[in-house]
Parts: C-alpha cells; sequence; structure tokens
C-alpha cells in the first residue's frame, strides 16, 4: 500500500449557469491531475447556486443527471478518484444535498447525503434555513482507496464532533468535505472547525470550498483547505478560483497516533455511564 498520495482540491466559482459550472469543474480536475493527483474533490454545491430557489430547479437523478454523469466520465478519462462536491439530488419527491464518489474505472463507489441541515438565525449576519427544500440524509460515509480509508461529509456535518467521532472509529484517515462557509461564520470558524476535527479524531481534513463570487446571494467564504493529525494547516487558498494540491502522508498519521495515542486513550464506559 503505498503510504504518501496528492490530493487535489478545486476551488471553482460557482455561476447561475450549470454548463459554465460544469466546464469549470472539468478544467479544474484536468489541472489538478496535471499537478499528480490522484484523489481531486470539488466544492459543495458546485453545480448550482446556493440557495433553496435554486436546488429543485437545479437537482438531478442518480445515475441520468447531468452532472453525475460528467462526474463518472471524469473519474474514467482521467483515472482518479472523485469526489464530486455535492448537487441537489432528486429521489422521487425529496431532494438531497449530495455527494457523489466515483472510482478510476467511472463506477459509483459512495454518495453521501448531508445529515446535518443548514437551519441558521445569526442576528447581524445570515439566516439559511436548507430544511425549506431538502431533506437530510441518515448515515455515515466513507469509501477505500489504495492509500488509506476516505470518509465524506458535507460542510455543516463538521460541526458534530459525535458525527465525525463515529467516522473515525471506523477508520477513516482522511475526511473530505465539500463545504460553503460563508462571510459570517467563515471567517470566524472555518479553519478552527476544521483543524480541531483534525486534531481530536487524529485524520487530515480536507475541506473543498467555492470561490468567493460577491454577485451570489450566498457568498462562500473559500480558504479551502488541509489539515494534518497533528491539527496544522498544511495548505489553504485564499477567496479566489484556485487549485491547491496536498501531499497525504499515511506514516505521519502513524507516527501521530503512536506518540499521543488519544484514540486509544478513549474510556467509552465513563462516557456512556448513565447515573
Ligand atoms: N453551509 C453550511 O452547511 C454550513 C456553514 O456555513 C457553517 O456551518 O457555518
Amino acid at each position: 500500500m503505498p503510504s504518501s498520495f496528492r490530493l487535489g482540491l478545486c476551488q471553482i466559482t460557482v455561476e447561475p449557469s450549470k454548463d459554465i459550472n460544469l466546464l469549470s469543474a472539468k478544467e479544474a480536475v484536468k489541472n489538478a491531475v496535471s499537478l499528480g493527483c490522484s484523489l481531486v474533490c470539488l466544492p459543495e454545491m458546485f453545480n448550482c447556486p446556493y440557495g433553496n430557489n435554486f436546488f429543485p430547479l437545479y437537482a438531478e437523478e442518480f445515475p441520468s443527471g447531468e452532472t453525475i454523469k460528467t462526474l463518472a466520465s471524469l473519474a474514467r478519462e482521467h483515472s482518479i478518484y472523485l469526489v464530486g462536491g455535492s448537487i441537489p439530488e432528486r429521489d422521487q419527491t425529496n431532494l438531497y444535498n449530495s455527494s457523489f464518489i466515483f472510482g478510476p474505472n467511472g463506477d459509483l463507489l459512495a454518495q453521501h447525503r448531508k445529515v446535518h441541515l443548514f437551519d441558521i438565525d445569526i442576528e447581524g449576519g445570515i439566516t439559511f434555513k436548507e430544511s425549506d427544500t431538502l431533506s437530510p440524509g441518515n448515515q455515515i460515509t466513507f469509501f477505500d482507496t489504495p492509500f488509506c480509508r476516505v470518509g465524506v461529509a458535507i460542510c455543516y456535518d463538521i460541526r458534530f464532533p459525535e458525527f465525525l467521532r463515529l467516522m473515525a472509529l471506523k477508520g477513516i484517515q482522511l475526511l473530505i468535505l465539500p463545504a460553503a462557509f460563508n462571510m459570517t461564520t467563515g471567517p470566524a470558524h472555518w479553519e478552527l472547525t476544521m483543524r480541531a476535527r483534525a486534531l481530536d479524531n487524529q485524520i487530515y481534513v480536507a475541506a473543498i470550498s467555492p470561490a468567493r463570487n460577491p454577485q451570489a446571494d450566498y457568498i462562500a467564504y473559500g480558504h479551502s483547505l488541509v489539515t494534518t493529525p497533528w491539527g496544522e494547516v498544511l495548505v489553504q487558498a485564499d477567496e479566489k478560483p484556485r487549485i491547491i494540491t496536498a501531499d497525504i502522508d499515511l506514516d505521519y498519521l502513524t507516527k501521530v497516533r503512536q506518540q499521543l495515542p488519544l484514540l486509544k486513550h478513549r474510556r467509552e464506559q465513563v462516557y456512556c455511564d448513565k447515573k
């Protein structure tokens, strides 16, 4: 099993046109591959502006949707693992915020439906209610590669430590998080939350945002980043369209876990004790 590999994060701008978004995604994935990446990731809602008025209009069904077919053929064409950010997915009468993950032969390896819906109302900041149009998923998601076990969650899911701990206990070593924090929560919590989840689970965390688009109703923060199992930021973009890469080193992860054995030192019985 190779002990390191290169990860590519495609921070593309999301426009009102789905066609333009698919072209940007294709171009960015091609560029990430030319930089030597074998696992490539796109942002949350990369084919659709982030808004309840857009989700039903841009939603696609598996496997016939245009974006879904594009992702499968991109993975096959470049022979890569592709975490297809997320898109609005229609399944009968429900809509989900879903990530489709494809392997090097273009087969679907996993699908994650955002579990924690972003229903918030921050005074002087931002109000959003995903549950006006979306339904929640109900499970954790991970898949295996020749390099390591990879977990996938979407944006607000990262704020729930119990959820990430479940994934860590299933053996994930890298979390891929398509995400779109905003101009209120991004500056306050983006880096802190990614570093905290990486540190407490001793995993790599890669969070992929859309580039900041000041014309959008919902303005994404940008700053896609990768953190190490030690809680450091390995690489971070600014707010512009960028491709960033990171070499994920599984020997380093093992060393951190050996020297500071947090997962082994858990006292589950104490945590479950009901007084
Ligand atoms: N957009 C989200 O799902 C989450 C977010 O912006 C935040 O947690 O902050």
